[in-house]
C-alpha cells in the first residue's frame, strides 16, 4: 500500500464513522423510571452516603476501582517530540482501546495543557479520587523523573509512567531471552543506548537490576556520547557518563553487544552495525520510525536479533505488551503502588512466556506456520491469549509478597478464569478467520460486484488479503465504482451477460441441462439461465473456476436460495440445509441453529442440525457443547415442542454419547453454568461453556438472532449455510460491509476445509 494510501486509511479510521476510538457506554439497566430513580436522584444519594463513612466504598458502588486515567501533557509524543496536548490526544485514545481490548481496563484519557511540572502534579493529583491507577504517558524527561517520583509518593493508588517502566519491562523480557539465546552473560555484555530520555534511562536502570554492568553502558543522547566532561548533565544523565575516550555513537558502537535505540528515528546506518560484535542484539523501538529499518538492519547482518517497537516485524518490543496487564495485576488486587518487585515479577514472566510452546490460535492470528522461541521470537505477541492470564496473577502475587495489596487474592484458579472472562470479546473469533482465510487465499466470487457495499467489501478483502475476489456484475457499473471508491487494483471482472462471455454461459449451460434434463428444462432454457447472476457465479464455484461464492445483499433470501439449491449438491448425507448464525458476544463466540432454513424441523431433523452445527463449530476449531433451547427444562412441560427436543436429545445421547449435548433447557439456565450446576446437577452441559443453542423453530432462532443484534449490537456472522457441498454463503439483504468481509472470510476457511477434506477423500480412494 502506498504512503499516501496508508495516511489516508489512517484519517479516515480516526474519523468514520464517529470521530475518535473511544466512547462511554452505560454498564446498568436505564430503561424506565424506576432504573432511572436507582441511577441518579434519589437512589445514588445512598452510595454517595456509603462513601462518605468510608472512601473505601467507592470500589464497591462505583467504577473507581477498574478505571485507568492515561494522563499526558504531549511533550514526548511517541518519536514525535512535543506535539502538544491536542495533538497527544490520538495516542492516548489509543492506549485507552489497548487497555479496554487486552486488559478489559476502562479508561478516560485527560490531556493536560501544563509543561509545569507543579501545575502538572497538582492537576493530576486533584483529579485522582476518579481513577483506581494512573497511567502516565508520554512526558517528556527529566520532567517525567521528579512528575513520576512524586505523583507515586502522593499518592494511594498505582501510577505508572508507561514510557519509562512499561518499556523498561518489555525489553528487559526481550533482552534477557536475545541474551540467552545468543550465549552472552548480561554481567559481560556492552550496551550502548541512544537516547537519555524517560525511556531510555529507566529501561537501562532495569537492566542493571538484571545484571547488566553499568561500567558496560554508553548512553548517547542528540549531542553524542553522554561524557562526565559535559556540561549541564541532568542528574539522571550524569549517572550514565563515561570518562572513555568516545563521543560519537559512531565510536560507541564500535564491538557492542547490544543497541538499545529510544530516540528517533533513522539515527542509525547499516555500517554502524557491522562494527558491533558478532550475534548482536539490536532493539531499535522508536515510533513510529526506528533507529534503522528492520529489513536493512536484517540484510546488513545475518547473526542479529533484531527487535522495533513496530507491529509488522518480527519482535515487537513495546510497551503495549505491558501496560494493560500490569495494571489489571495491580488493580485486581488494590495495589497501592507498581513497585520493583512487580515490575521484576513482570519481566520474569514475560521472558518465560516466550519460552513456551505457542498456541495455534497465535500462529494464526500472526499468519505464521509455527512460531517457536528464537531469533525471530524472543518475546510473546500482543495477541497471544496467554498473557491476561499468566501476566497478572504474576504481577498481583508479587504486590501481595511485597506488601502493597489491600485486597489480596484467595482462589488463584478462580482469579485466572476471571481473567479467561475477561478476553472473552468477539473481535478476536473475526481476527482469527481473517488470519485463516489469509493463511491459504481463495478465490471468492462477490456476485452482486455492482452494488457499491459489495465492492467495498471486495476491495477490502483484496486489501487485507483475506482472498482474491471475482467481481460479477454488469461491467460498466463495477469499472465506474470502482472508479468512485479509489478500487485501484486489477481484479478479475466478470459481467454473465455480455458477449464476451457467452462460450461460458454455453458450456455451463450444457453441463446444467445435463444434470436437469429429466427436470424439465431444454438446453436453450439453460443457457438462458446462465445470464442470471446466481447461476453464473454457482457453476463457476461448481466448476472449480472460482473457490467460494458471496452473495444475497441485494434481494430477498428465499430468491437467492433457490438457484442454489438447484445448481449446488448437498454434502453427502445430507437430506435438507440448515442455517446457523455466529453471534460474537461478550461471553465469547455463540452459535444459534436453525435461524434461515426448517422452519418447523421434526425431532429427527434437529438431530441433523445439532449435527452439522456441531461439525461447523468444530471446523472453525472450537469445541461445541450444545444446549437444545425451549421454554421448559428436562420435561417440566408436556407440550409438542418439549417432546419433540426431549427425542432429539435422547436420541443423540443413545447414538452419539460423545457429543456434547443436553436440554431442554431454557436458555438462561443454558447459559449460565451457575443456574445450571443448582437446579440440574445431573446435566451433561454442567462444567462446560454452552456455545451452542438449537432452537425448536426458525421463529425462535430467527427471532433470538436479531433480537441480540438489534438490542445487544452483536457482531454476527451468518447466517452461514449448513450442508452444501461447495463453499456458497448467502447475505442477509442489506449487509454491512463488515458483515460481508466476514462472510467472505468464513466462506474462504470453509473453501480450505472442504479442499482438505476433498484430498483426504481423494487419498482414501
Ligand atoms: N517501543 C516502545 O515501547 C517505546 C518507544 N519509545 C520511543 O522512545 C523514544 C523516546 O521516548 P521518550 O523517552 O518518552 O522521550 P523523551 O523526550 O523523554 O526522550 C527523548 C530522548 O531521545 C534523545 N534523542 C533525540 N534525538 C536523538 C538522536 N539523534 N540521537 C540520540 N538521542 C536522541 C533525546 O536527547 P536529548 O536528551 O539530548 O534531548 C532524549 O534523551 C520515542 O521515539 C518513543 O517512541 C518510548 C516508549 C516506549
Ligand atoms: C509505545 C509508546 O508508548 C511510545 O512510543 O511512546
Ligand atoms: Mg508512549
Amino acid at each position: 500500500m502506498s504512503d499516501s494510501r496508508k495516511r489516508h486509511e489512517a484519517l479516515l479510521y480516526h474519523a468514520k464513522p464517529k470521530p475518535g476510538k473511544i466512547e462511554v457506554v452505560p454498564t446498568k439497566k436505564y430503561a424506565t423510571q424506576h432504573d432511572l430513580a436507582l441511577a441518579y436522584s434519589p437512589g445514588v444519594a445512598e452510595p454517595c452516603l456509603e462513601i462518605v463513612k468510608d472512601k473505601n466504598n467507592a470500589y464497591k458502588y462505583t467504577a473507581k476501582g477498574n478505571l485507568v486515567a492515561v494522563i499526558s501533557n504531549g511533550t514526548a509524543v511517541l518519536g514525535l517530540g512535543d506535539i502538544g496536548p491536542e495533538a497527544s490526544k490520538p495516542v492516548m485514545e489509543g492506549k485507552g482501546l489497548l487497555f479496554k481490548i487486552f486488559a478489559d481496563i476502562d479508561v478516560f484519557d485527560i490531556e493536560v495543557d501544563a509543561t509545569d511540572v507543579e501545575l502538572f502534579i497538582q492537576t493530576v493529583k486533584a483529579i485522582a479520587p476518579t481513577f483506581g491507577g494512573i497511567n502516565l504517558e508520554d512526558i517528556k524527561a527529566p520532567e517525567a523523573f521528579e512528575i513520576e517520583r512524586r505523583l507515586k509518593e502522593e499518592l494511594d493508588i498505582p501510577v505508572m509512567h508507561d514510557d519509562q517502566h512499561g518499556t523498561a519491562i518489555i525489553s528487559a523480557a526481550a533482552l534477557k531471552n536475545a541474551i540467552d539465546i545468543t550465549n552472552k552473560d548480561i554481567s559481560k555484555v556492552k550496551i550502548v543506548v541512544n537516547g537519555a530520555g524517560a525511556a531510555a534511562i529507566s529501561c537501562t536502570l532495569l537492566y542493571l537490576k538484571l545484571g547488566a554492568k553499568k561500567e558496560n553502558v554508553v548512553m548517547c543522547d542528540s549531542k553524542g556520547v553522554i561524557r562526565s566532561d559535559r556540561d549541564n548533565l541532568t542528574s539522571q544523565k550524569a549517572e550514565f557518563a563515561t570518562d572513555r575516550d568516545l563521543h560519537t555513537l559512531d565510536e560507541a558502537m564500535h564491538n557492542a553487544d547490544v543497541f538499545i535505540g529510544l530516540s528517533k528515528g533513522n539515527v542509525v546506518s547499516p555500517e554502524m552495525l557491522l562494527t558491533m560484535a558478532k550475534d548482536p542484539i539490536v532493539f531499535a523501538m522508536a515510533n513510529p520510525v526506528a533507529e534503522i529499518d528492520y529489513d536493512v538492519a536484517v540484510a546488513t547482518r545475518k547473526d542479529i536479533i533484531m527487535a522495533t517497537g513496530r507491529s509488522d516485524h518480527p519482535n515487537q518490543v513495546n510497551n503495549v505488551l505491558g501496560f494493560p496487564f500490569i495494571f489489571r495485576g495491580a488493580l485486581d488486587v488494590r495495589a497501592t503502588k507498581i513497585n520493583e518487585e512487580m515490575k521484576m515479577a513482570a519481566v520474569h514472566a514475560l521472558a518465560d512466556l516466550a519460552k513456551k510452546s505457542v498456541p495455534e490460535q497465535v500462529n494464526i492470528v500472526y499468519d505464521e506456520v509455527s512460531l517457536a522461541y528464537g531469533r525471530e521470537y524472543i518475546i510473546p505477541k500482543p495477541f497471544d491469549p496467554r498473557l491476561i492470564y499468566e501476566i497478572p496473577p504474576a504481577i498481583a502475587k508479587a504486590a501481595m509478597d511485597s506488601g502493597v495489596a489491600l485486597e489480596p487474592i484467595e482462589d488463584w484458579d478462580k482469579y485466572r478464569e476471571e481473567l479467561m472472562e475477561r478476553s472473552g470479546s468477539g473481535s478476536k473469533e473475526i481476527r482469527i478467520l481473517h488470519n485463516r482465510a489469509k493463511s491459504n487465499r481463495k478465490r471468492i466470487v462477490f456476485a452482486e460486484a455492482d452494488h457499491i457495499d459489495v465492492l467495498k467489501a471486495a476491495q477490502r478483502v483484496h486489501d487485507e488479503k483475506i482472498g482474491d475476489p471475482i467481481l460479477l456484475g454488469r461491467k460498466e457499473v463495477i469499472l465506474a465504482l470502482k472508479a468512485e471508491i479509489g478500487f485501484t487494483a486489477i481484479v478479475p471482472i466478470i459481467d454473465p451477460k455480455i458477449d464476451e462471455e457467452t462460450e461460458r454461459r454455453e458450456r455451463f449451460g450444457k453441463i446444467y441441462w445435463q444434470n436437469r434434463r429429466r427436470k424439465g428444462r431444454t438446453l436453450s432454457e439453460a443457457t438462458k439461465l446462465m445470464r442470471e447472476r446466481n447461476y453464473f457465479a454457482a457453476m463457476m464455484v461448481n466448476e472449480k473456476e472460482a473457490d467460494a461464492l458471496i452473495t444475497g445483499y441485494s434481494r430477498p433470501y428465499p430468491t437467492v436460495l433457490k438457484p442454489i439449491l438447484e445448481l449446488i449438491e448437498k454434502d453427502k448425507g445430507v437430506t435438507k440445509i440448515a442455517a446457523t448464525n455466529l453471534m460474537l458476544t461478550k461471553q465469547g463466540p455463540l452459535f444459534l441453529a436453525d435461524t434461515t432454513i426448517n422452519i418447523n424441523p421434526t425431532a429427527k431433523e434437529l438431530v441433523k442440525i445439532t449435527q452439522m452445527t456441531g461439525n461447523f463449530v468444530k471446523m472453525l476449531g472450537m469445541k461445541p457443547n450444545m444446549a437444545m433451547v425451549s421454554f421448559s427444562n428436562f420435561g417440566s412441560s408436556n407440550s409438542e415442542t418439549s417432546k419433540k427436543i426431549s427425542e432429539a436429545v435422547s436420541y443423540l445421547h443413545r447414538h452419539f454419547p460423545d457429543t456434547v449435548i443436553d436440554g431442554e433447557l431454557q436458555a438462561d439456565f443454558a447459559l449460565n453454568p451457575e443456574m445450571l450446576a443448582k437446579e440440574f446437577p445431573f446435566s451433561k452441559l454442567n462444567g462446560k461453556k454452552v456455545n451452542v443453542l438449537i432452537f425448536p423453530n426458525l421463529e425462535s432462532a430467527n427471532i433470538t438472532y436479531k433480537l441480540m443484534k438489534q438490542l445487544n449490537h452483536a457482531e454476527s456472522i451468518g447466517p452461514i449455510i449448513l450442508g452444501l457441498s461447495k463453499p456458497v454463503h448467502i447475505l442477509q439483504l442489506g449487509s454491512s460491509v463488515d458483515e460481508m468481509v466476514n462472510m467472505a472470510a468464513l466462506a474462504a476457511v470453509d473453501a480450505q476445509e472442504k479442499e482438505k477434506r476433498s484430498k483426504i477423500n481423494n487419498n482414501l480412494v
